[in-house]
C-alpha cells in the first residue's frame, strides 16, 4: 500500500510515541512543539492576519500543545488569553506551560470565563485528546457543552481542536456520556489538528461532522511508525482508511500494459474479465437485480447474466443489451449454470425475494464462488443458522445497520450504549466482531462505511460529504460494482474497498438530485480519473491529507 493510509488506534500512537522518545533521539517536548506549531500554523493558514484567540487548555499533554499554540500565536502577533487549569501536568506539558507563563497569564477553565470573556476569532480546544479515559463532567463537561453551542448559535465559538474535539473516544468517534446518534452539545470544530495518522474516531460515528476539515499533520514519527508497526514480530498495520494514497488494488487501473492475474490485458477476453451472475427475484422485483447487474458490466465484469425466475423472465428484456438473460427457477437450475466454471462471481439479494435467496443459497454457498450478499438473503440468513455456518471467505456481505442488526443483534445492541469510557466499542469493532464470526468479509454501509476482514484487517471509507447516496437502489448498485470486481478477480477485501471508493466518487461527481440509476453510467468518468491519478501516484503520496 502507499503511505498514507494507516489509521492508528490510540494505543498504537502511545506506542510509537513511547518508541521515538525511547530512542533517545526525540523528546516529548521535541515532539510537543512540533504538535503545537502543526495547530498554530494551520491557524495562521486559515487567518493570515493576526486575530484574537482564545486557548483552553486541560490538564494532561494536549493542554500542553494547546501552551505551545498560545505561546506561538502570541510570537506571531496574535491577541492570545489562555484558560487552564490549577493542576500540576506531566514533565512536558508543565514546561510548555512554564514557557507560557513568562509571556502571559492563565485564568481559569470555567465555562463562566469562557462565555464573559472577548470574542475571539478562534477558540483552540486543547483540552483533552488521547488521554481521555471517562465522560468529562461538571465545568469542564459545561465547557465543552458551549463549544457546541449551549449557548445559542449566534455565540458557537468557531473552535479548533488539537488532535480532536476535546470528550470524542479518539477509538469510535463516539462523545463519551452522549447518545451515539448526537444530540447532545459537543464541541463542533471548524478545524482538528491530528497528528501522524488519523484515528478511527476521525472518520467514523460522530468524528466527522465534530471535527469539521481534518489536517493530520506530520510530526516526525514516520520512522518509528514503521519499526513499531512493521517490524520482526510485531504486528503489521490492520486498518487503513479508503481515500488518496489508498492503493487500488487492480493492475487495470494502473497501465493499459499492465497485467491482471496471470492473464496479460493486451491479449485479455471477456472470460479474463469474468462472468458475473447476478440472481434477481419473481414477478414485478427486477429493478434491484437490474441496477446491481448493470452497476457490474460498467465496472469491468467480461459478461454478466442476470437470473430471474422464468416467469419473471420478460421483464429483463429492456436494456442493457449487453446484459444476458437466463431464466433460473430453483436451486437444481442454479447448481447446473454453476457447473460452467467461468461464472465466477454471483451476486444474491437485491430484489431477489426472502424465500427465494433462502432456497437459493445453500446450493451457492457450496459452489464456492466469490458471492455478495445483500438486502433479502441478509434477512433470509439472518433466520437460518446453518445457512450462516456456510459462508466462506469468499463471501462478502454488505449490511446495512438495520440489517446488520438482524444478523448480529448483540453486537448492534452494543452500539446502541451511551459510552461512558474510552476506548469505547465502536462501529469498527461491531463489524470487526461480525467478520470473524461469520468467516466472510463484512461491509457495514453508512456515511462512514467500515469493511471487516475474518483476519482482523479493515478498511474505513467516509462519505459524509455526499448524502444523496442515500437513495433507493443505491445498496443495489454497490453490491453489483462488489461482483463485478470479485469477477475481475480482485479479493474480497479489494473488491469490497475498491467498490465503496468508485461508488461515493459517483456520487460525488454526479451531485445532489443522483438516483441509483444513475450510478453505474458515471463509472467510467470515475474510472478514467482513478486511472489518472494512479499514473501519477507518486503526486499522490505527496498530497497533504487535508
Ligand atoms: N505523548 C506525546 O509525547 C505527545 C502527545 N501529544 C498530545 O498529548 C495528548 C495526549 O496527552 P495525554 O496522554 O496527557 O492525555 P490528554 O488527552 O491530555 O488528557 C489526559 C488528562 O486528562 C485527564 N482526564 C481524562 N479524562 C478526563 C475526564 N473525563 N475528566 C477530567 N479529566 C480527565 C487525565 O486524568 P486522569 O484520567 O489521569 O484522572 C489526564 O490528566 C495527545 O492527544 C496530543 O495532543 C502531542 O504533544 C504529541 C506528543
Ligand atoms: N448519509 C449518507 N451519506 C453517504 N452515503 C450514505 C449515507 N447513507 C447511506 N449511504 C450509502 O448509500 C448506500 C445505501 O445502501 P442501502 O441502505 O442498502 O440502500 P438500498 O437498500 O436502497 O439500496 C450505501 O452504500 C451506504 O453506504
Ligand atoms: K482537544
Amino acid at each position: 500500500m502507499l503511505k498514507g493510509t494507516e489509521v492508528l488506534t490510540t494505543a498504537q500512537m502511545r506506542a510509537i510515541e513511547s518508541a521515538a522518545m525511547a530512542s533517545g533521539q526525540v523528546t516529548g517536548l521535541d515532539l510537543m512543539e512540533r504538535a503545537g506549531r502543526a495547530v498554530a500554523d494551520q491557524i495562521r493558514l486559515r487567518w493570515p492576519k493576526a486575530g484574537r484567540a482564545t486557548v483552553l487548555c486541560g490538564p494532561g499533554n494536549n493542554g500542553g500543545d494547546g501552551y505551545v499554540v498560545a505561546r506561538l500565536l502570541h510570537r506571531a502577533g496574535w491577541q492570545v488569553r489562555v484558560l487552564g487549569m490549577d493542576n500540576t501536568p506531566g514533565p512536558d506539558a508543565a514546561e510548555m506551560k512554564r514557557q507560557w507563563q513568562m509571556i502571559g497569564g492563565i485564568a481559569p477553565l470555567t465555562e463562566r470565563e469562557l462565555r464573559n470573556g472577548p470574542e475571539s476569532d478562534a477558540c483552540v480546544d486543547a483540552i483533552f485528546g488521547t488521554g481521555l479515559t471517562r465522560a468529562p463532567e461538571g465545568e469542564i463537561a459545561a465547557i465543552l457543552a458551549h463549544l457546541g453551542g449551549s449557548g445559542g448559535r449566534d455565540h458557537r465559538p468557531c473552535v479548533v481542536s488539537v488532535d480532536c474535539p476535546s470528550g470524542m473516544c479518539m477509538d469510535s468517534g463516539a462523545m463519551l456520556g452522549q447518545p451515539r446518534t448526537g444530540g447532545g452539545f459537543a464541541p463542533h470544530a471548524r478545524l482538528t489538528v491530528a497528528f501522524d495518522s488519523p484515528k478511527p474516531g476521525h472518520l467514523i460515528g460522530l468524528g466527522p461532522v465534530l471535527c469539521g476539515a481534518l489536517v493530520v499533520a506530520d510530526i516526525g514519527l514516520q520512522s518509528w511508525r514503521e519499526r513499531t508497526l512493521d517490524g520482526p514480530g510485531q504486528r503489521p498495520v490492520r486498518l487503513q482508511a479508503i481515500w488518496p494514497g489508498f492503493d487500488i488494488p487492480d493492475q487495470r487501473f494502473r497501465s493499459p500494459t499492465a497485467t491482471l492475474g496471470k492473464h496479460s490485458v493486451s491479449g485479455s477476453h471477456k472470460y479474463s474479465h469474468g462472468h458475473a451472475l447476478v440472481l434477481a427475484g419473481g414477478p414485478a422485483k427486477g429493478g434491484a437485480a437490474r441496477l446491481s447487474a448493470r452497476a457490474a458490466l460498467r465496472i469491468g465484469a467480461g459478461l454478466v447474466t442476470v437470473g430471474p425466475s422464468r416467469e419473471a423472465l420478460h421483464e429483463h428484456s429492456g436494456p442493457p443489451d449487453a446484459l444476458m438473460r437466463l431464466a433460473i427457477d430453483d436451486a437444481g437450475g442454479l447448481c447446473d449454470l454453476l457447473a460452467d466454471k467461468r461464472i465466477n462471481a454471483v451476486c444474491i439479494g437485491p430484489g431477489c425475494g426472502i424465500g427465494r435467496a433462502a432456497d437459493l443459497l445453500a446450493d451457492l454457498l457450496r459452489a464456492r464462488r466469490a458471492t455478495v450478499l445483500d438486502a433479502d438473503v441478509l434477512t433470509a440468513l439472518s433466520r437460518n443458522a446453518d445457512l450462516m455456518a456456510g459462508l466462506h471467505g469468499d463471501c462478502v456481505l454488505t449490511p446495512h445497520m438495520g440489517e446488520f442488526a438482524r444478523l448480529f443483534p448483540d453486537l448492534a445492541e452494543r452500539l446502541e450504549e451511551t459510552p461512558t469510557q474510552g476506548p469505547a466499542w465502536s462501529k469498527l469493532d461491531a463489524a470487526r466482531e461480525a467478520a470473524a464470526r461469520c468467516g466472510a468479509v463484512v461491509l457495514l454501509k453508512g456515511p462512514d462505511t467500515v469493511i471487516a476482514h475474518p483476519d482482523g484487517r479493515a478498511r474505513i471509507h467516509s462519505a459524509f460529504d455526499v448524502p444523496w447516496l442515500a437513495t433507493a437502489g443505491a445498496g443495489d448498485v454497490l453490491a453489483g460494482m462488489i461482483t463485478g470486481l470479485l469477477a475481475r478477480g480482485l479479493t474480497p477485501l479489494d473488491a469490497a474497498s475498491l467498490g465503496t471508493l468508485i461508488h461515493a466518487r459517483a456520487a460525488r461527481l454526479f451531485g445532489p438530485g443522483l438516483i441509483a440509476d444513475d450510478l453505474p453510467d458515471i463509472v467510467p468518468q470515475v474510472l478514467r480519473a482513478l486511472q489518472k491519478f494512479q499514473s501519477s501516484s507518486s503526486v499522490a503520496t505527496a498530497l497533504p491529507m487535508t
